[in-house]
Order: C-alpha cells, then sequence, then structure tokens
C-alpha cells in the first residue's frame, strides 16, 4: 500500500527541543517547516505571573493561531500531496488546557477546540523527545526568555506527566499514526550528530 505524504510533526513538553528538532529535520528532508511564532504572544508573560487569571484567554490565543497555520498547511501542503514538518501537533492546545484550565471555562474550551479541529487533517508522523525535569530546566535556562525563568518546576512536572498519557492515548486512538519516541536525555541531537543520524534512521523507516 502506498505510504502517505509525510504531515511531521515534533512534541514534548516545553524546551524538549522540539523547534530546535524540527527545524533540523527539515533541512534534512528538505521539507518546508511550520514554526509556532512565540515573540508575539501578548499573553505568555501575563499568562506565567498568575495562571489562574490568563489561562483562558492564553489557550484560547493559541488555539486560534494554530487552527489558522493548520488550515493554511493543510490548503498549502497536505492537500497537495506535500511533505511539511511542524514543531507542534494541534493535540497540544488539548493537552495544556486540560492542565491550565477547570470547571465551565474548561468544557467551553472543549467544545470549541473539537468544533475547529475534528475535521482538519492530523499529522501522520509524531516524533516525541520525552525528556525529564531536569533537563527541561537546564534547557529553559539556557534559552533564556524572561518569562519562563520563573517557571514553577511542579507545573513542569505535570506537563511531563500530561505528555505521556496523551502519547498513550494517542496511541491506542490513533492506531495509525506512527509515534516515534526519542530519549531526550540520552539522545542529544544537537551535540551528537550521530544521535541526529539515528533519529533520522528511525524516521525514514516510516516514510
Ligand atoms: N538536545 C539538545 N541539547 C542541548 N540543548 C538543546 C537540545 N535541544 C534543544 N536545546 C536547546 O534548548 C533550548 C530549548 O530548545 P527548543 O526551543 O528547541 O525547545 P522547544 O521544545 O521548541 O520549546 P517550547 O516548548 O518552548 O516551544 C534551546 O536553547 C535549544 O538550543
Ligand atoms: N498554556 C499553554 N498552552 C499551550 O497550548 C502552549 N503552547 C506553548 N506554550 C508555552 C510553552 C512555552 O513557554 C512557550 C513557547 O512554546 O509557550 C503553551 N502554554
Amino acid at each position: 500500500m502506498k505510504k502517505p505524504c509525510p504531515f511531521i510533526a515534533v512534541e514534548g513538553a516545553i524546551g524538549a527541543g522540539k523547534t530546535t528538532l524540527a527545524t533540523m529535520l527539515a533541512e534534512r528532508f528538505d521539507y518546508p517547516l511550520l514554526k509556532e511564532i512565540v515573540d508575539e504572544n501578548p499573553f505568555l508573560d501575563k499568562f506565567y505571573q498568575n495562571i489562574e487569571e490568563w489561562a483562558f484567554q492564553l489557550e484560547m490565543f493559541f488555539l486560534c493561531n494554530r487552527y489558522k497555520q493548520l488550515e493554511d498547511t493543510v490548503q498549502n501542503y497536505v492537500s497537495q500531496g506535500l511533505p511539511v514538518v511542524s514543531d507542534y501537533h494541534i493535540y497540544k492546545n488539548w493537552i495544556f488546557a486540560q492542565r491550565t484550565l477547570h470547571g465551565d471555562k474548561r468544557e467551553k474550551y472543549r467544545q470549541i477546540y473539537h468544533l475547529l479541529t475534528d475535521d482538519l487533517p492530523k499529522p501522520n508522523v509524531i516524533v516525541y523527545i520525552h525528556t525529564e525535569l531536569a533537563t527541561l530546566l537546564k534547557r529553559i535556562e539556557k534559552r533564556g526568555r524572561s518569562f519562563e525563568q520563573d517557571i514553577d518546576p511542579g507545573y513542569l512536572e505535570r506537563l511531563i506527566e500530561d505528555y505521556e498519557m496523551a502519547i498513550t492515548q494517542l496511541r491506542t486512538q490513533e492506531p495509525d499514526t506512527v509515534i516515534i519516541t526519542i530519549d531526550g536525555n540520552e539522545l542529544d541531537f544537537v551535540e551528537h550528530p550521530e544521535h541526529f543520524e539515528q533519529i533520522v534512521a528511525k524516521i525514514k523507516e516510516h516514510l
């Protein structure tokens, strides 16, 4: 059977190395790169200062932005049979929203999330970078975004668990999606070219 055209999403918790790896993969495979825009997000700074107060605005902002980006990606690449690599999967909206929203607001968000995303094509390959807390904290510090420097390690720890659960669920709910797990603590694709080659080889098995 003919394999579908690659629509690859790189996923993992905050600072796992998604953008870094997605950029390297796009270059290696010569695929267009779909990259999240962080600098123009007006709510992130406020959100990290007061999560309860700003969560709904922030989650809606991410959802609307990603919806627009995904719509464009489908139109420009996926529906034309062209490959693409992205530094996120739309499902991450729901992973974060379940962590940051509660009660009424979560339910409202859930309905809007499904309404917007259920009928959109999803990535057929997910490269999931699993990374432990200490590594994430180091990377966040190294990257040095001011608004992330006081991030609660407890929040990160819970997100790591949320991602683990979400990936397990996706494996059952979407058995046709290829999920490649990378050990982000052991495999350092930035410092060690041979680690990057291992990841490329794993992905190639599924293309
Ligand atoms: N394997 C690695 N080894 C060392 N440093 C890394 C590695 N991967 C990423 N980094 C560094 O860690 C920081 C975070 O990486 P990156 O921005 O790619 O993470 P991300 O998962 O896209 O983050 P976010 O969740 O905020 O979008 C950057 O400074 C990057 O250069
Ligand atoms: N709450 C929340 N919901 C999301 O969908 C989401 N996506 C990314 N982020 C945070 C992580 C980095 O700090 C920064 C850049 O990725 O933004 C999110 N935060």
